[in-house]
Parts: structure tokens; C-alpha cells; sequence
């Protein structure tokens, strides 16, 4: 069930003290208060300004302004968020950000180092997430959407919206009175996660009144099969060896080799396979019955090859 948002608050028990991912934005502008009011003295805000766009001054200058009204000490990093090429400018832009918190949370170290880092992301992210996975053809993994909760870099990253809708975000806001800046890039239809917020989600609404509780339950069952995945994956590697000897793939029903094939391009050459390439190679696997059989395929940003009995891979 999607939560109030002072359920999701009263149910929140992170490790302190705990740093706020602010943007100024509505759900971090809330997020913040929340925290700051819960655990005073105990709560941080972290600040990225990613020089994108002009009204990222005045984003920053929102995030002053609340911090200095809350006494919550803020820290600003600037970053270069620029993409390289094939890497959308979200995805350049968030990697960026994490990166940032990380180094600010090594610099906040007085009088105790930061634990947790709070980011506001709420329902409606996690369907728009969902919807942009199916929209690009994604396996369980990207059907998972994003974690409540996980540990990276000796932090812990925590979620505590990621029940409550959108509105409930505002109106909470609202009652209290309280303002934040809109980001215009926001309601720019350019951006297909603009397109499924502004045209998808009122239809979904209309057709699934329930679509955030149901499409987060799908989530949630995402995430336990592709755990499953992965233990299965790392079972069958030890089992194939590193790198892959081909006899031991060609002994796994094919959806295994692919698992494993996955995970192995993935934890070792960090690529991933298109599903042509892997395709294509789990073909040249069950065809290698000869010595003389050679493997030469373009997989992820490089080459799989046959070496002797294995399966090599270089770029
Ligand atoms: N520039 C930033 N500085 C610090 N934290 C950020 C920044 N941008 C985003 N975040 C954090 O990451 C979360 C998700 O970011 P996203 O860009 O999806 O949302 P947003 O529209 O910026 O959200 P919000 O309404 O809180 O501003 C934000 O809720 C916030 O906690």
C-alpha cells in the first residue's frame, strides 16, 4: 500500500548521524525537514551543483537559505556532469552525484563521520523507473527499479519515499507551508521519464488506480528473482571456471549459460552483452564441438574469443 507520508517517516530507522541528498526540489526540500526535525543535530545536507543548467544557482541558493533556517549543516560540491558518449546525461548526471556524496561524506568525518545518505526519491520515480526498464527491453534486474535500500563505499543509502506518492510529497509540503524551486528541466517532453510522468501516469491512474502499490509489488518481486539470479550465476562460474571452459558452459541448459555468461562479462570485463550478441555467442558455444571451431565476436564494448578449451574476452 502506497504510505502517508508521515507513516514513511515514522517507519524510517537509519543509522545517524545521516546526510540528506538535497536538490532544493520538492522531495528533498520535505525529506530534509522531516530528518531535521526527527533527529536534530543529527542530520546533514549534501548539495551537487551540476553547473547543467542556469538555475542551478538558484537551486543552490534554496538549499542555504532552508539549511541555514533549519541549522543543518550543508556542504556544496561542484561537479562536472558532462556524458560521455552512449551514456545518457541522467544517468552521467547521477553516477556524478553518488560520487560527490561519497567525497562529502569522507570530509564530514567531525564530530562523527556520516553513515546513512538520504535520497528523496518517491513512488511515482519507481514507476516511472519501472516503465523506462520495460521501455528499453530490460531483464529482471532493471525490472527490480531502485532499492529501498543498499551499502556502497562503506555508507549506508536509503530510500524512505519510495512509498509515498508524489502529491502526498507536496501536499505534505503544503501544509507546512514551505516552498522549493522547480526545476524547469522537469517538464521538458524531450526526456522520455517527463514523457511516462506528465502523459503515462494520469492514464495509469485512470485504468489502475492501485498501479503504484501493484507496479512496486512487481518491483519487489524483480528484485527477489534476480538475487536468486545472481546466486545461481555465481554458483555455476565456480563451476565453469575463470574464463569459462567451454565444455562446462555447453553442460548448462542454455538460459543458465547465459546467466553465468552475464555475470562473468559483468563482475569481470564490467560490460554487458546486447541480447543479439549473447545470442549470437551461446550459438558459437554450442557449436564448438571441434578443435578447429574458432569464436570471434563483438560482446559489449569488445571481443569474445575462443582460447584453447575457454572462452577468453579482451577489448
Ligand atoms: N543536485 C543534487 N544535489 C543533492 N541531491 C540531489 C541532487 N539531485 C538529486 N538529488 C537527490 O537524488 C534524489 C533523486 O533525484 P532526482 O533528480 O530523481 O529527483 P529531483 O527531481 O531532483 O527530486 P527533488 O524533488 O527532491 O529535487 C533527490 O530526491 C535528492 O535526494
Amino acid at each position: 500500500m502506497t504510505q502517508s507520508f508521515d507513516a514513511a517517516m515514522r517507519a524510517f530507522a537509519p543509522r545517524l548521524p545521516l546526510a540528506v541528498g538535497l536538490s532544493g526540489g520538492a522531495d528533498s526540500t520535505a525529506l530534509l525537514l522531516a530528518c531535521a526535525e526527527r533527529w536534530p543535530g543529527q542530520v546533514h545536507a549534501f548539495h551537487v551543483h551540476h553547473g547543467l543548467q542556469a538555475a542551478a544557482d538558484g537551486f543552490e541558493q534554496h538549499c542555504q537559505a532552508l539549511c541555514a533556517r533549519l541549522n543543518v549543516p550543508l556542504s556544496v560540491r561542484r561537479v562536472d556532469a558532462r556524458h560521455a558518449p552512449g551514456q545518457s546525461p541522467e544517468d552521467a548526471a547521477r553516477q556524478a552525484r553518488y560520487k560527490a556524496f561519497e567525497a562529502l561524506a569522507l570530509v564530514n568525518q567531525v564530530p562523527e563521520a556520516i553513515k546513512t545518505i538520504v535520497l528523496a526519491q518517491h513512488a511515482d520515480d519507481q514507476v516511472e523507473t519501472l516503465l523506462l526498464a520495460l521501455s528499453r527491453g530490460a531483464g529482471v534486474a532493471g525490472l527490480a527499479a531502485m532499492p529501498a535500500q543498499w551499502q556502497r563505499g562503506g555508507l549506508h543509502w536509503s530510500r524512505p519515499l519510495l512509498r509515498v506518492s508524489g502529491d502526498a510529497v507536496r501536499a505534505w509540503l503544503r501544509a507546512r507551508g514551505e516552498s522549493w524551486v522547480e526545476d524547469p528541466s522537469n517538464t521538458d517532453e524531450r526526456y522520455t521519464r517527463n514523457r511516462i510522468r506528465w502523459q503515462l501516469l494520469p492514464v495509469l491512474q485512470q485504468a489502475f488506480p492501485h498501479f503504484r502499490d501493484t507496479f512496486a509489488r512487481s518491483c519487489m518481486h524483480a528484485a527477489q528473482a534476480n538475487e536468486l539470479l545472481q546466486e545461481l550465476a555465481e554458483a555455476d562460474l565456480a563451476a565453469v571456471g575463470q574464463p569459462p571452459r567451454i565444455a562446462a558452459l555447453r553442460a548448462l541448459s542454455r538460459a543458465r549459460q547465459a546467466n553465468v555468461l552475464r555475470h562473468w562479462l559483468r563482475i569481470r570485463h564490467s560490460t554487458t552483452p546486447s541480447a543479439a550478441q549473447l545470442d549470437a555467442l551461446l550459438q558459437q558455444i554450442a557449436a564448438c564441438t571441434t578443435r578447429g571451431h574458432r569464436i570471434y565476436l563483438k560482446v559489449g564494448n569488445g571481443h569474445a574469443v575462443r582460447e584453447g578449451e575457454a572462452l577468453g574476452w579482451y577489448n
